[in-house]
């Protein structure tokens, strides 16, 4: 019986189907035959990896063979295994026996490496025939997979096999950012949380011993003068010390790793949705309030490890305390139960307006980052145009605001204190009154011992129930805390970058066709119905006035914005259906301010992608024309670079960005104003090498300059959202009245002369 995994249905063809025709004599080999079906990237892949891809595919992970990274020619089963958890898989490299294959009946593919550096999927078992089930990553995708038994498998499997599956994390790491979500991150720690309830079940058992010997002390020993009892009495209490100081040792030891792995965790995924947000979300948002509501996060890290771990294992403290307590005496027990119960209503009570007071501490502060954060990103403005007085007036008054928001919530928040210390008092003195009453009307002797056990007990019954009722209050913050964060992190994401969409291989050639854009909030559409082709390789302009829509045509080819209507196809491709990731490194983009990160010019030029080297930066650097500025500097490519680059001027910053967009060769170059901002000089180096940057790919250059675009195969004209003409720059001179009417506007001091403007028209290279 074909034992086929259980989730049958939703395995993708390639894996569900296919056979391995080499099982036995070429299994896998180093053929790099098209996988039928597969994207056309996977041509170049080697065996092992398509084998792991596929395996990831039927989890429904779209692993980027791009972010595989081996030292060795044949990828070993520990590189796959790193390559797949590092995408957020479970996955595992084992050394494993043919009886322990058998077992893998519905567990999904399991990738089995063979010894000439090919690769199969195990896609099933049969026990009572004693075979597997094997298909080879290039099996047709019709194919069936072949059974296979253990002597034909031994000659070509090396015993090495990667399992792999999609996480529970990765999993959570697309849900939304909850109080659900983030129980759920706490219960993933299971058993560590299991240990320190353990811990504190046995010390709060051992806090009975005790008031227990105690109140044996007084009733049995000072009564009877018994020395023995007492000897034992005090062995007992010097082992339950040394028991109690153990083991709280133990718990806070164990309390501190699940507090840095929720962290840890926390952070990974705060992080890794803020890089999924769209660019829209931040063009809307100050950077000093999406920090803000972002830092909350750590408050609620806080009160998870703090306050609701503590609360909790309080809690094990009073479920075990207070039947002793009863046991002990019901009248005292009930007086203490009675104290809790009033305390947890009167924090009830101010939980509405304590709720309402704290939103506006949320509201004021979040207005005051705001503030900081557009003085710290824009201060070069603020210095330019002697903005201080007026920051500073903006800053006093975000602060005041804020203070006195706080100052409010504090003196409401300051009633339930005060009016539940005096409870908490009445709940350990009044039970001592009371006590001492009943005691004096107790003629056994008895009640003395009780009395003292009874309040060595309350004084620990107190806290944990005090600290039961503010934990509401807390929630109450806590709760505010996540709404904040979740204001950030649960706006809708780009589309998953690992898992989503087609992988193409990109040659290059771009279609508009009756495409409508209106930015969200706008009336008027950012694009209205236009349509143009951008054949492979060549290179376009777009020109028109401010505001035409331009820009907006870049950044719809960068997956930036993708609700519009109409088409937009790369290759043939709609480019909704292209994964993100692996559009964006098909492209390269260079804007009119560029961000340079801190670091090395040759880390700002290699921009941390894996695998690339000096001399990789160096072939940019010559691309883009930068490479003489950069020899001349004292450090060459170690010169140290600052954030937002300081000591570079414009052009040889724009010049560095260049060769940072070209490191990765991209098939299609968007230079947007790119050159716009630029002297003359510096913009004549970068234009001089633009026909050398151009050859081999696209290369769209949006510009207001005519003149740095007159080499252009086509120019695209636009007015207000709309196409105008698109054709060669003499075409338009000749047609296009608002062409000839910008050109003229631009080239006045050229005398009528049609030709190109002398001194700013770089002559292209
Ligand atoms: N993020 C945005 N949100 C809302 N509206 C926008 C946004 N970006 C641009 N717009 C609007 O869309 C229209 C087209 O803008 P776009 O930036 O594409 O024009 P442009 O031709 O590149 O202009 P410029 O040459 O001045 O850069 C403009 O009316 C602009 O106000």
């Amino acid at each position: 019986m074909v034992n086929v995994p259980a989730n049958a249905e939703n395995q993708p063809d390639s894996i569900r189907a296919g056979a391995v025709e080499a099982a036995a004599g070429q299994p896998g080999g180093q053929n790099t035959a098209r996988v039928p079906g597969g994207p056309a990237e996977l041509d170049q892949v080697g065996p092992r990896l398509k084998a792991v891809l596929q395996a990831a595919r039927y989890h429904g992970v779209e692993l980027d063979p791009a972010e595989f990274r081996s030292a060795t020619a044949v990828p070993t089963a520990a590189d796959l295994s790193e390559w797949a958890q590092n995408a957020g898989m479970w996955s595992r490299a084992v050394r494993i026996r043919w009886s322990h294959l058998l077992r893998f009946q519905d567990a999904g593919p399991v990738v089995l490496l063979f010894s000439d550096g090919g690769a199969g999927l195990l896609t099933g078992a049969s026990a009572e025939r004693n075979i597997v089930f094997l298909k080879s990553a290039d099996a047709p995708e019709d194919g069936e997979a072949i059974a296979v038994d253990e002597l034909r498998l031994s000659q070509v499997w090396t015993g090495d096999a990667v399992m792999l599956r999609a996480t529970r994390s990765q999993v959570a790491a697309d849900a939304p950012f909850t109080l659900h979500w983030l129980t759920q991150l706490v219960r993933l720690e299971s058993r560590p949380l299991r240990d320190i309830a353990i811990a504190s079940f046995t010390l709060s058992v051992l806090t009975i011993l005790p008031p227990l010997i105690v109140m044996t002390l007084v009733n049995k020993v000072l009564q009877f003068n018994s020395i023995s009892t007492l000897v034992l009495l005090s062995a007992i209490i010097a082992v339950v010390f040394a028991y109690e100081t153990l083991l709280g040792h133990a718990r806070r030891l164990i309390i501190n790793v699940v507090g840095a792995r929720l962290d840890t965790k926390l952070q990974l995924h705060v992080f890794s949705r803020l890089l999924r947000l769209p660019l829209d979300y931040f063009e809307r948002h100050p950077a000093g309030e999406t920090m803000y509501h972002l830092a909350q996060v750590y408050r609620i890290r806080e009160f998870l490890t703090g306050k609701l771990l503590s609360t909790f294992l309080d809690l094990i403290t009073l479920c075990v305390l207070l039947p002793v307590m009863f046991y002990i005496n019901a009248t005292l027990a009930w007086v203490v139960v009675a104290c809790g119960v009033v305390i947890l209503l009167i924090i009830l009570a101010f939980l509405k307006p304590l709720r309402r007071r704290y939103q506006r501490v949320v509201e004021a502060e979040t207005w005051k980052s705001a503030a900081i954060g557009e003085t710290v990103v824009g201060i070069k403005t603020v210095k330019a145009l002697g903005l201080e007085p007026q920051r500073k007036a903006l800053w006093d008054e975000r602060v005041a605001e804020a203070g006195k928001a706080r100052l409010a919530f504090g003196q409401l928040a300051s009633w339930p204190q005060t009016l539940v210390t005096p409870i908490e008092r009445l709940m350990v003195l009044g039970t001592m009154l009371i006590g001492a009453y009943l005691a004096m009307n107790d003629r056994s002797g008895y009640m003395v011992g009780s009395l003292f056990a009874f309040m060595m007990i309350s004084q620990r019954v107190a806290q944990p129930l005090v600290g039961l009722a503010r934990l509401v209050e807390d929630y109450e913050e806590v709760g505010a805390a996540i709404g904040e964060a979740a204001s950030v992190l649960n706006r809708p994401l780009e589309a998953s970058s690992n898992s989503i969409g087609l992988r193409p291989k990109l040659v290059g050639e771009v279609k508009f066709s009756d495409l409508t854009f209106s930015y969200i909030g706008t009336k008027t559409p950012a694009l209205d119905r236009i349509s143009f082709d951008i054949p492979a390789g060549s290179m376009f302009g777009i020109v028109g006035r401010s505001g035409s829509g331009k820009s907006t045509v870049a950044r719809l080819l960068q997956g930036i914005n993708r609700d519009y209507s109409g088409f937009l196809k790369l290759d043939g491709v709609d480019l909704k259906e292209i994964n993100l990731r692996h559009l964006r490194q098909g492209l390269g983009v260079v804007l009119q301010d560029n961000f340079l990160f801190r670091g090395s010019i040759r880390d700002n030029i290699i921009a941390g992608r894996p695998g690339l080297t000096l001399s990789d930066a160096m072939r940019a650097a010559h691309l883009a024309g930068a490479q003489e500025f950069i020899e001349r500097m004292p450090n060459g490519y170690d010169t140290y670079i600052e954030e937002g680059s300081p000591n570079l001027s414009g052009g040889q910053k724009q010049r560095l960005a260049i060769a940072r967009a070209l490191i990765h060769d991209p098939t299609i170059l968007i230079l947007d104003e790119a050159t716009s901002a630029l002297d003359p000089e510096s913009e004549a180096i970068v234009s001089a090498n633009l026909m050398r940057i151009a050859t081999g790919r696209t290369m769209i250059i949006v510009s207001h300059r005519l003149a740095s675009l007159t080499e252009c195969d086509q120019i695209l004209v636009m007015e207000q959202g709309k196409v105008l003409d698109v054709a060669p720059h003499a075409v338009l001179l000749e047609r296009c009245p608002l062409y000839r009417q910008l050109w003229a506007q631009q080239n006045r001091h050229l005398d009528g002369h049609q030709g190109r403007p002398v001194a700013v028209l770089p002559r292209l290279v």
